[in-house]
């Protein structure tokens, strides 16, 4: 990555030398934290922490634009994703959020635009409806669809966002440096554990399996709305506009570790993409990748006392929401490592 990146900004790559061993509050210095990953879960724990007056560094094995948050879509839309209630309160703070950012911080890359979910049957609108304000009814749909919800979401461009993200943190006196743990750290008096997928490994948590995503990138042809039709659940349907581009999806097949995309997966992403949306047919292909959502049956979000009287607060399991949760999460970690170590 390019030395001028904000994304690497503040980061070194020297590896285990990297790893702070200062424990905790020393000579009237805030407390250490050390976050494990720099996806957009350890990212906004990290900004909120340092607001929050903590001495925090961010170690990752893959810096920001590597993550699986670098391939989001990033739409605001709480999607694989549980418990509902939780899912549903941590995404409407993120959604007050970003539209803050949206209105006053156009260099983080949100914008606010208007889109639909559209549903092949009549149902009861969205668990998560209370998070949106004017959610209403699609009262046209288009053939093969029964109806749906229209509503804004923030649509967060996470080429932008992240190194943004990554800009806030520095700016507030963080780190970030590239580090890859093989377990667990005990070198600082509050780790948090934001590490993804590879939570799994990381904290032989066993329940939290991938939900392979393939997209694509097209041109930008003046789109300027969202849609999602997340109708047949391996092979859900979405387009959107970001600021240069629009990402095209995709596909959600659990316990699929592939990460090099499929070349007949991108020709049907793109062929029930441009049935969706005809502004499409003549968009030109860009680029193709793969993530991992990191689903588990439940977000781990807890705070853990280790032996040696440590904090570890697990902040991982975002399934296909990590975007959409991110404020919501960030600011309960805050909550748990203040409940145990004043600022
Ligand atoms: C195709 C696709 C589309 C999506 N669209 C959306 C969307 O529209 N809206 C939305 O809200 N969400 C969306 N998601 C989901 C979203 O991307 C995830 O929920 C989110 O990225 C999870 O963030 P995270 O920070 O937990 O994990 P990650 O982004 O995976 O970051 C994990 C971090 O932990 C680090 N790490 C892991 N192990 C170690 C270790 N041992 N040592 C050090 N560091 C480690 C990694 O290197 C990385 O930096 C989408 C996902 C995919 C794949």
């Amino acid at each position: 990555m390019a030395a001028d990146n904000p994304s690497t900004r503040g980061a070194s790559t020297s590896g285990e030398d990297a790893v702070p061993d200062v424990m905790g509050r020393r000579g009237g210095r805030p407390p250490r934290i050390l976050v494990i990953g720099a996806g957009v879960i350890g990212l906004s724990c990290a900004v909120r922490l340092a607001e929050a007056g903590y001495d925090v560094h961010v170690l990752a094995r893959d810096l920001p634009l590597e993550t699986t948050s670098a391939v989001a879509a990033a739409l605001w839309y709480p999607y694989r994703a549980a418990p509902p209630e939780r899912v549903s309160a941590w995404s409407a703070t993120s959604y007050r959020v970003f539209v803050g950012l949206a209105e006053a911080t156009p260099a983080a890359g949100v914008r606010i635009r208007t889109g639909r979910e559209l549903t092949t049957s009549a149902g009861p609108p969205p668990s998560w409806a209370d998070a949106v304000p004017n959610l209403r009814p699609v009262r046209t749909p288009p053939p093969g669809y029964a109806g749906g919800w229209e509503f804004e979401a923030p649509v967060i461009d996470t080429s932008v966002y992240l190194p943004w993200l990554v800009e806030r943190l520095t700016d507030l006196g963080g780190t970030l440096s590239r580090h890859a743990f093989a377990e667990l750290p005990n070198t600082a008096p509050v780790v948090v554990n934001c590490a993804g997928l590879a939570a799994r490994k990381l904290t032989g948590d066993p329940t939290v399996v991938p939900i392979r995503g393939q997209i694509c990138y097209v041109e930008q042809v003046g789109l300027t709305e969202w849609v999602v039709d997340e109708s047949d659940p391996d092979r859900p349907v979405y387009v959107v506009p970001r600021l240069h581009d629009i990402v095209v999806g995709g596909t959600a097949e659990e316990g699929d570790w592939e990460r090099q995309p499929r070349p007949e997966t991108t020709e049907a992403i793109l062929a029930a993409a441009r049935r969706l949306v005809p502004e499409l047919a003549d968009a030109r292909v860009l680029g193709q990748r793969v993530g991992l959502r990191p689903f588990r049956p439940r977000v781990r979000l807890e705070a853990e006392r280790t032996g040696d009287d440590r904090l570890v607060v697990h902040c991982y399991g975002h399934g296909g929401a990590g975007v959409t949760m991110s404020w919501g999460c960030a600011d309960e970690v805050v909550s748990l490592v203040r409940a145990h170590v004043a600022a």
